[in-house]
């Protein structure tokens, strides 16, 4: 069976250009003028872009004494429902655990995706199991990009001597180094006094975690990486110090990614001082949300490309999981959705301000992404022999978010009450149409696993630079006597 896409503009981060697209066993076969298929998708008014790529999720993650609350079924359902047509979760192996275990049981989890997924592999603990196990990793399994924690102290947070190590490891392995850049042991100093002091509410997480932590962090990463001569990528990159210190390495040439949240681009601190305890808790994540001085610098860092992708780092607790940190905000469970809406809400806040082109969002919200993470053109385009993972996105269709008829299994949403215009008519996960004009069709178990393999072209460049720059002994004759 043949599926085409009719009268639509297809968008993709480089080109704009009339055509129809046409889909066979879930790959694109054809562009073109006047394409037949047997099923017929029209897309007039409509742009026809590569469906998103969420690379930072957490779908039933365990964290903070509990599990977030979408699982991979809910989770790229919702993804689906917003234009996102494939997913990158976090492995998290436990302290001691090694890598390939902690794999097994992520991939048990994802059986029941809706849409495309992959997997990071965080990097929790250091020792010879985890040095030993990294090239089977990449290798074998298809994982090229290792997560450190630099907070999350007593957890999940690594130092730096094995961040040393660990990016060392990946770059002799031709793999891509991630941080969660915040400077861990200064957090918990300042949790303790603050809690010490009587700020137990939810404003107390904000008050934690300046942005002086984060740009340190992200400073602090970006060299230890360049030492080590491995490619870095910061994940939710939120203030203007953590985009210094990327803007400052992008210009003297050093590969380095910097990843906004659509949360933090479009929703500020002022929620912390919310009167409402759980409207203030249910937007706990770290980092939290900042200023509007640091929301222009985001915005800034996309227009010029000094910030590369858009993610959510969609990791969702109930209400009833927030209230842990009732009376002490150093236990309410960290993490905001946005899988559903962080399409909508970008076209709404980016493109239709003009803040943004539409080949710059396709390049922010897809394919930047997938040429990072090695494995663009499969995904993050529209070409022939790509994965048919598309959306046929209309400017014109609009809606007001809300929990009532959102996808997600939790019981609010952080974007209640934005209007956005701009939403998808068609979502196609690999050809199916997972979402036909705002009827969901998603079939469980749909998504496969895309194995990304390592030693991308950035990685080539980087050790081809360090072999000819490594250190060598200088050829001397007439060496003098040593003295006595
Ligand atoms: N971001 C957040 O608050 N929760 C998810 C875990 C992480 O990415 O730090
Ligand atoms: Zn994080
Ligand atoms: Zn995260």
């Amino acid at each position: 069976m043949t599926t085409v896409i009719k009268n639509g503009t297809v968008v993709t981060a480089d080109l704009t250009y009339e055509a129809d697209v046409l889909i066979e066993n879930g790959v694109i076969t054809e562009i073109g003028p006047n394409l037949k298929g047997d099923e017929e998708l029209d897309a007039t008014g409509c742009y026809v872009m590569p469906g998103g790529i969420d690379p930072h999720t957490h779908l039933e993650m365990p964290f903070m004494g509990t599990y977030s609350s979408d699982n991979f079924e809910s989770g790229t359902r919702a993804a689906l429902s917003g234009g996102t047509t494939m997913v990158v979760d976090f492995v998290l192996p436990g302290q001691g655990q090694g890598l390939v275990d902690a794999m097994k049981g992520w991939h048990n989890k994802s059986t029941m995706a809706n849409c495309d997924y992959s997997f990071h592999m965080a990097v929790t603990w250091w020792g010879e199991k985890v040095f030993d196990e990294m090239p089977t990793v990449i290798n074998d399994h298809g994982i090229n990009t290792f997560k450190h924690f630099m907070a999350y102290k007593g957890a999940l947070m690594v130092n730096d001597d094995e961040l040393f190590a660990s990016f060392n490891r990946l770059a002799e392995l031709g793999g891509i180094a991630m941080v969660h850049a915040e400077n861990g042991d200064v957090v918990a100093e300042l949790t303790a006094k603050l809690l010490a002091e009587g700020n137990t509410g939810p404003e107390g997480h904000a008050y934690s975690r300046p942005s002086q932590v984060e740009g340190e962090a992200t400073n602090r990463a970006i060299m230890i990486a360049d030492m080590a001569g491995v490619p870095l990528y910061v994940v939710h990159t939120s203030c203007e110090e953590a985009h210094e210190a990327i803007r400052r390495a992008k210009m003297q040439g050093k590969r380095v990614w910097g990843e906004p949240l659509i949360q933090h681009l479009t929703l500020d601190e002022s929620e912390y001082f919310n009167k409402d305890w759980d409207h203030a808790a249910r937007r706990v994540m770290s980092p939290p949300f900042r200023n509007k001085q640091h929301q222009d610098s985001l915005w800034a860092g996309l227009q010029s490309g000094t910030l590369s992708v858009v993610a959510t780092d969609h990791c969702a607790f109930t209400t009833e999981q927030k209230r842990y940190g009732v009376g002490d905000f150093s236990k309410i469970p960290n993490g905001t959705g946005g899988l559903e809406d962080r399409m909508p809400m970008l076209w709404t806040h980016g493109v239709a301000t003009g803040r943004l082109t539409p080949n710059e969002f396709v390049a922010v919200t897809s394919t930047n992404i997938a040429k990072i993470l090695n494995c663009y053109p499969k995904k993050g385009a529209v070409l022939v022999g790509a994965d048919a993972d598309l959306v046929v996105w209309d400017p014109e269709k609009e809606k007001t978010i809300s929990a009532s008829t959102q996808q997600s299994a939790i019981d609010y949403n952080v974007f209640e009450g934005h209007h956005v215009k701009g939403l998808p008519r068609f979502t196609l996960t690999r050809g199916h149409v997972a979402v036909h004009d705002g009827e969901m069709r998603t079939q469980e178990g749909h998504g496969q696993f895309v194995k990304r393999p390592g030693n991308g072209t950035v990685n080539r460049a980087l050790s081809t630079w360090k072999e000819l720059t490594a250190p060598r002994p200088v050829e001397r004759t007439g060496i003098p006597a040593t003295g006595v």
